[in-house]
């Protein structure tokens, strides 16, 4: 790609979040990921290009110094800053304009700074080896996979439902969501294979912000966001059979729906949980439900092997888990940092407050004593390691599944083959976590008031909400269904 040709009819829309507007290229699997202001702030950027430079440049080296130690390099692609010409970046603002989300269009991409950063297109994947049909993409932000036990949570509630579960009464409360997700991120979380399951036919039947599916490069299936619609699940349907009529689920020649279903799923979960090592979880017993999931504990017919140490999942939640004290045991430490940083401003810098990202930082955190000692340091390395849980609580996995023919080899390191896979159609996968952006100092009172409106929320509705906000019944699952998932969790 040469920055100094660039065109921007070799660009499209391929998605956005709150922070950031993304575009690819048409033939190349190169994305760009550019920066977005507030709408307010169109006419005047606020922030200069250096400035703009040097914040992406701190996302490229958090993610590349700090969390790729907790994630594992194999998993994250953390790209390079590159300085593109005005003219093409205005141009591709207007182009992409009509095709984002009118809830996203209070920001406004960032056309001053001239710059952005180039990643991989994970969603078309470079292949060890040409194939026939075009790698399956499935994008899933699973949210915080653990109930907190920190001696500061005052409120009871806190350590029996999940965060993501109380949220979601918030949301349908607050119109950001029409219909409440019954996923729920402990069950994700569990290393146990009928609750993986649940959870993800509960993304599938409402996917919110936390599930997508891309084929070729091309979003099939997410949640039309704004829209009353439930998702089209036969649309789904329709794009994934292809990919899954060569597994062991014929009955009488044909394959059913819910057998694509079953097996589709079934496969994301076993790459979810490869990766290797041996199976392990620090949640300890009796905190790894959550009290508000539509997950029966009664049906749990085999054990949990817990997750796989080398997987994704389980490093995903171990940096969540550096998360200790909670929001309502951190603020008090961030008052502490503010409030020196008030009388000596000229520390900030010292302390790393905004960065750079490099080893120092990383140590800071590392080294941080058990207990507070009561100095700003202490404070500082906790604050620090609170953002590092956050951005974890905060990212997405991706998982790139291709099928594979007999006889075929993996070649390309990152590329590995599904052994489950007896029954179900054989796949190779490729797993990567994206958004591992640094969550600013000054987020963390927004933090606790926000925890304090999701749990007030959930005490004052007592956790009930309305029918009308569950996801409706769709054909595919039966009534009977979704009291039982085990009736489409197949032992293998
Ligand atoms: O606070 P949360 O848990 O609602 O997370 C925010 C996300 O909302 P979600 O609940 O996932 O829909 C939110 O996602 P959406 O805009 O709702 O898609 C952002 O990811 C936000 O991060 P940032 O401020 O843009 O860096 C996220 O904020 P941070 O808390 O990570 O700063
Ligand atoms: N490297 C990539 N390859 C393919 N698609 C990507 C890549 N990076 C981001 N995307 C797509 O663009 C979307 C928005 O990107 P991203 O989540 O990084 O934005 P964000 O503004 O940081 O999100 P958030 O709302 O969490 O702050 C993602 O959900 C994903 O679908």
């Amino acid at each position: 790609m040469e920055v100094d040709k660039m065109d921007e009819n070799d660009w499209k829309y391929h998605g956005e979040g709150n922070k950031s507007l993304v575009v690819s290229h048409v033939q190349l699997s190169r994305v760009l990921r550019l920066l977005k202001y507030p709408a307010e702030d169109s006419e005047n950027p606020p922030q200069t290009a250096e400035q703009a430079f040097r914040q992406i440049q701190n996302i490229v080296d958090f993610s590349s110094n700090v969390m790729s130690r907790f994630l594992g390099q194999k998993f994250i692609h953390s790209g390079e800053v590159v300085k593109l010409p005005l003219e093409f970046v205005r141009q591709l603002s207007i182009k992409v304009q009509h095709q984002r989300p009118a809830w996203r269009c209070d920001k406004v991409m960032d056309i001053y700074s001239g710059c952005a950063l180039c990643l991989p297109n994970l969603t078309s994947p470079a292949l060890p080896q040409p194939t026939h049909t075009a790698p399956l993409c499935i994008e899933i932000k699973p949210k915080c996979g653990f109930l907190p036990s920190s001696k500061h949570v005052s409120k009871d509630i806190k350590t029996k439902v999940c965060r993501f579960c109380m949220h979601q009464h918030y949301k349908v409360a607050s119109g950001k969501w029409k219909r409440r997700s019954l996923y729920c991120p402990l069950d994700l979380f569990s290393g146990n294979r009928q609750r993986m399951h649940f959870a993800i036919r509960h993304l599938i039947e409402e996917p919110q912000n936390n599930f997508k599916i891309f084929k070729g490069g091309q979003c099939v299936y997410s949640s039309k966001e704004g829209s009353d619609d439930s998702v089209d699940l036969n649309s789904l349907l329709h794009h994934l059979r292809p990919y899954l009529l060569h597994g062991n689920n014929r009955i009488n020649g044909h394959v059913s729906n819910k057998a694509v279903l079953h097996d589709f799923i079934q496969v994301l979960v076993n790459a979810l949980m490869g990766g290797g090592g041996v199976g392990a979880d620090r949640r300890g017993e009796g905190r790894s439900f959550c009290e508000a999931s539509a997950f029966n504990r009664e049906r749990i017919r085999h054990g949990s092997q817990g997750l796989p140490s080398e997987g994704v999942l389980f490093r995903i939640l171990q940096t969540q888990m550096l998360d200790t004290l909670d929001i309502e045991g951190l603020y008090p430490l961030y008052r502490r940092v503010e409030q020196y940083l008030h009388d000596f401003p000229k520390e900030r810098s010292r302390l790393q407050i905004d960065g750079p990202y490099n080893e120092a930082f990383l140590e800071k955190l590392q080294k941080c004593p058990s207990e507070d000692d009561g100095s700003v340091d202490y404070a500082a390395a906790k604050v620090h390691q609170y953002r590092v849980a956050m951005t974890a609580k905060d990212c997405s996995i991706m998982v790139a599944l291709v099928p594979r023919s007999e006889g075929e080899d993996d070649e390309g390191q990152r590329w590995l083959r599904d052994l489950i896979s007896s029954r179900t159609p054989a796949f190779s996968y490729s797993v990567s976590i994206l958004d591992l952006d640094p969550k600013p100092f000054e987020s963390i009172p927004s933090q606790l008031r926000l925890d304090q409106k999701i749990v007030s929320c959930y005490l004052r509705t007592g956790g009930a909400l309305p029918k009308s906000s569950l996801p409706p019944l769709q054909d595919i699952f039966t009534a009977a269904e979704r009291e039982d998932c085990t009736l489409l969790f197949h032992p293998m």
